[in-house]
């Protein structure tokens, strides 16, 4: 076994998409795919795919080489940061590297450290014994500034590790630890602004810019933070259940300080998340890896964040006038030129043009501004790019202080004691700038001075005055702002600021802006901003004034503008009110982000597909923005396209979302359930949704937490792009008896509501044996003595009534990979059970706890032929399994209770599990060789 990798250690010229060739087993030479991308072609510079060479051949896969030199580039960043000369030669070569792989493990925290602990046991030891090239390969190391070291990073080329075959264990193990939301790949960098955050259960907050949503993943953990922990207090104290991890002393009192942090909901989270993105279809990859969770406190939205609607609650003191929500936290990850990105996204090293940067500074301010209008007093925006820039950092930070009302007002906070291991350099103070021709400018004045000589009036380039150092605010602590580059822990370059706000303001408008004279002449402009600077204010403009903002009283100051001298603020100075949908239609236009070939920290040239998820061998999600102007991107040539606007309109907004509908405790389906499962009072019943006009269940039945609710039962109709909320809960099922209740606990609600389930539909497992098997054989029977087969699950499956009931695992024994106590759904039919988990949980559950790769057998079909059993399905059953099936195809269709292909795809695999297993055992006679016990239904 050979593996020949030319890697990129070489400074000059980029083979990381290059060579690489490994000989797989029989000689079969898979090769590498472009880059570090994962579908659809090279992120960087590699494209040609692979492909297989004959049987006993060594092929190589060659890829178009990018030169990564940019003298402009070079000069500008030489020029800017001034780093000691030494430092400039780290600084380049770190660049040109390729960057390291790192993941993170993700989850509840107790989770989190258990699938970490199988890293370090399992699969270190074996990577740290793989030899190549006659060295050892270095095994992943702990990134040493990330709490309880949970995100982890390792210099072997991804590729290597998908292909050379001593990584195969540990490749799978990514994967599958991936595919269930376990594992995030996501760049080093990447997973700072939420640590910087300060972020505590109970806290309401807000990621502006979320797609792929790799932060908001992170934010989302923080609010459930100690969850588990309280549940357990709660739930043990009012049932005296045996539900209980805690072994020593020690844990008890954690879990004491964890109810204290969130206890007004009994334990469960109260905070929310609410992750935006401008982008339908990127706002859709962030629903995938958010539903992963399973938050009931988390919805999507999908807006511009520069006018991003306030968003209404209840108002228990005058239930007339509705409260606008305020934000604790604010994550404000702007869309960027992404120049920290380089070592990942080569084809920067060519593309690198610093009008990106300029093109976005606006967008990035209007955000910011934005943001900070929508916090809280006392609350925290942390602002990043990965861009290296001062134009879209300092820059826009000072400006964002400035409009609204100044160090008065708006804080930086001063992180020097935070992430203390990681090393970064102070924001810049000053800065100069260069615009598209490579031309430098250190001030606005010197470019007022052009102006006055130049033909036509106008400013090179974007050029704004606000991009800027300005010498009245030289006081602004920019150097409290966090740059980190490339060198100085190998990883790509990012920019980070926290700030604080210490009180209400009202944000000023945007700088007056005057088209200069016909002839030139620039008498009577304000500031002599770019035309196309100007085409951003009558776009903001237009938008603007369809933005009603009668409700909000702060509005009024901004309607008072002239509205042809000014470019008008696009959002109110703090709750902007939205419009009926139609409206809505149009003051959502996207009306600032111009740049069609801006990338993103996690970029790619290739724009993803609508229905892309994270790529199943385990790739980071992509957090690129579009190659092409997007629908929340437009260029200026898509803003006058020759589509009919209409259509236009059409696509930028995405196609019809249901409404969220909240059921009433008394209804039917909340009261069978109810009674059903025995749930307990002390579990709200006033929190289930549906999604579909007509506010019935068809298919399934969502749970969101209290917060959640108000939100979308508020702003119900007040056209706020809502795309999703809410965990699944119910989902329909066909029964075996009318005393079965047809709504079946989904898999990913169990975590939420099995406490609160009544031991009459709880079976308790304790053996890591009863486990493998359930996980390995769908559909094992209970008839005929099989039941014994089943080890301490026997007898109670026996006992216990049809229908879904919840399977609690309650590790006995020491055994570390067996030691985490969960709850799945099961389903027990006249014959036979099964697990409802879809078979890619299945198969990590078996490879994490077992390290077992068996493929999984399905005991229905396997008697086919032979015994008529559970499985096999009479032609009558099967005309009435699709009947069913159909039914429920059809009234989604007509009470569309949808949602996106990739949000669904997991849920199908329960579905289509459930049509062969719960409809199929109507015909089928009761067993009669059980125990007597077994005859004694319990219900
Ligand atoms: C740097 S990426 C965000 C990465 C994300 N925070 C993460 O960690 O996965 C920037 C995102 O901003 C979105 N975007 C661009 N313009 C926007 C706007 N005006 N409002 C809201 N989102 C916008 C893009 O679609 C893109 O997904």
């Amino acid at each position: 076994m050979r593996l020949e990798v030319l890697l990129t250690r070489q400074h000059r010229v980029c083979h990381s998409f290059a060579a690489i060739a490994v000989m797989g087993r029989g000689g079969k030479f898979k090769g590498n795919r472009g880059g570090g991308r994962g579908r659809g072609g090279g992120r960087g510079g590699g494209r040609g795919g692979s492909r297989d060479a004959a049987p006993g051949h060594r092929a190589y896969q060659t890829y178009p080489d990018v030169v990564k030199e940019h003298k402009r580039l070079e000069q500008y960043y030489n020029d800017l940061l001034q780093l000691p000369e030494e430092e400039t030669v780290e600084f380049w070569a770190a660049l040109k590297r390729e960057l390291p792989n790192s993941f993170r493990f993700c989850g509840s925290k107790g989770h989190a450290l258990a699938v970490k602990r199988l890293l370090q046991t399992r699969y270190i030891p074996e990577i740290t014994r793989i030899t190549h090239d006659g060295g050892h390969v270095e095994p992943p190391k702990p990134v040493p500034w990330y709490p309880d070291s949970l995100a982890w990073s390792m210099t072997t080329p991804k590729n290597v590790v998908r292909k050379f075959p001593p990584f195969a264990a540990f490749q799978k193990f990514l994967v599958s630890e991936t595919s269930v939301g376990n594992i995030s790949r996501q760049e080093v960098v990447s997973m700072i602004p939420p640590l910087l955050m300060d972020l505590r259960p109970g806290m309401v907050v807000l990621d502006m810019c979320a797609a792929p949503g790799s932060k908001a993943a992170q934010l989302l953990e923080m609010i459930h933070r100690g969850e588990e922990a309280r549940i357990r207090q709660v739930v043990r104290n009012f049932t005296g259940s045996s539900i209980s991890t805690i072994k020593t002393e020690g844990e008890l009192e954690e879990e004491a300080a964890q109810l204290e942090a969130d206890p007004s909901d009994d334990g469960r989270a109260t905070g929310i998340l609410i992750a935006n993105d401008a982008d339908y279809k990127r706002s859709h990859m962030l629903i995938h890896q958010l539903k992963r969770l399973s938050s009931p406190n988390m919805i999507v939205t999908n807006h511009d964040a520069t006018m991003y609607p306030s968003l209404r609650i209840p108002n228990p003191q005058d239930p007339s006038k509705p409260n606008y929500l305020k934000f604790d936290r604010i994550l404000a990850d702007v869309p960027c030129s992404g120049d920290g990105t380089l070592r990942k996204n080569v084809n920067l090293w060519k593309d690198w043009n610093p009008g990106s940067a300029l093109g976005l500074h606006l967008t990035q301010v209007r955000i910011l501004v934005r943001a900070l209008q929508m916090l809280k007093p006392g609350g925290r925006v942390v602002y990043s790019t990965c861009s290296m820039n001062p134009v879209e950092n300092e820059s826009v930070i000072a400006a964002a202080i400035e409009r609204c009302g100044g160090s008065e007002k708006i804080e930086i906070v001063d992180c020097h004691d935070q992430l203390p291991l990681l090393k970064r350099k102070p924001g810049l103070k000053k800065w100069q700038i260069m615009d598209k021709s490579g031309r430098m400018w250190s001030s606005w004045e010197e470019v007022e001075e052009f102006i006055k000589t130049s033909e036509d009036g106008l400013a090179p380039g974007r050029l704004v005055d606000t991009m800027f150092p300005k010498p009245e605010a030289a006081d602004l602590p920019l150097e409290r702002c966090m740059r980190v580059y490339a060198h100085q822990q190998d990883t790509g370059g990012f920019f980070i600021t926290v700030l604080h706000k210490k009180s209400e303001f009202k944000a000023k408008p945007e700088e007056a802006r005057k088209q200069p004279a016909a002839n030139g002449n620039t008498s009577g402009r304000t500031n002599g901003t770019t035309k196309r600077a100007m085409d951003d204010q009558d776009d903001t403009e237009a938008a603007a004034k369809k933005l009603k903002t009668a409700e909000d009283p702060s509005t009024a100051d901004n309607e008072t503008v002239s509205a042809d001298t000014v470019t008008p603020e696009p959002v109110a100075d703090s709750v902007p009110e939205v419009q009926p949908s139609s409206e809505v239609t149009t003051a959502d236009e996207p009306v600032t982000v111009e740049e069609p070939t801006v990338v993103s920290e996690e970029v790619s040239n290739d724009e993803p597909a609508a229905e892309e998820k994270p790529t199943a061998d385990g790739d980071e999600m992509v957090d690129a923005m579009p190659a092409e102007p997007s629908a929340a991107t437009p260029s200026a040539e898509t803003q006058s396209s020759e589509k009919p606007e209409t259509e236009r309109k059409k696509k930028q907004q995405g196609p019809y979302e249901e409404p969220f509908k909240f059921l009433k405790p008394s209804h039917e389906v909340i009261k069978n359930v109810g009674e059903f499962y025995k749930i307990s009072e002390r579990f709200p019943s006033d929190r289930y949704m549906v999604r579909n006009a007509l506010g019935e269940p068809a298919k399934a039945v969502y749970y969101t937490s209290g917060l959640v609710r108000d939100i979308l039962v508020f702003n119900e109709g007040r056209g706020v792009k809502f795309i999703h909320g809410g965990v699944k809960m119910f989902v329909k099922q066909d029964a075996p008896s009318a005393d079965v209740c047809r709504w079946r606990i989904q898999s990913e609600g169990m975590p939420i509501l099995h406490g609160y389930v009544g031991e009459e539909r709880v079976v308790v497992l304790t053996k890591k044996e009863t486990l493998r098997r359930l996980l390995v054989e769908m559909f094992p029977k209970f008839t005929d003595g099989e039941w014994e087969k089943l080890g301490e699950i026997g007898p109670r499956v026996c006992s216990l009534g049809l229908g879904c009931c919840v399977l609690r695992i309650e590790p006995e024994g020491d055994d570390e990979d067996f030691n985490e106590h969960m709850a799945l759904p099961l389903w027990k039919s006249f014959q036979s059970l099964n697990l409802m988990l879809p078979k890619e949980d299945r198969s990590a559950m078996l490879l994490r706890i077992f390290n077992d790769t068996t493929p999984l057998i399905n005991m229905s079909n396997q008697k086919q032929g032979g015994n008529k059993t559970d499985g096999v399905q009479t032609k009558s059953e099967d005309a009435e399994v699709k009947t069913e099936a159909n039914g429920d195809a059809k009234a989604d269709e007509l009470n569309g209770d949808v949602e996106t292909k990739a949000v669904e795809d997991s849920d199908k695999m329960d579905v289509d599990e459930d049509i062969s297993e719960g409809s199929v055992p109507l015909a089928v006679p009761p067993p009669t060789s059980e125990p007597a016990e077994a005859m004694v239904k319990s219900e």
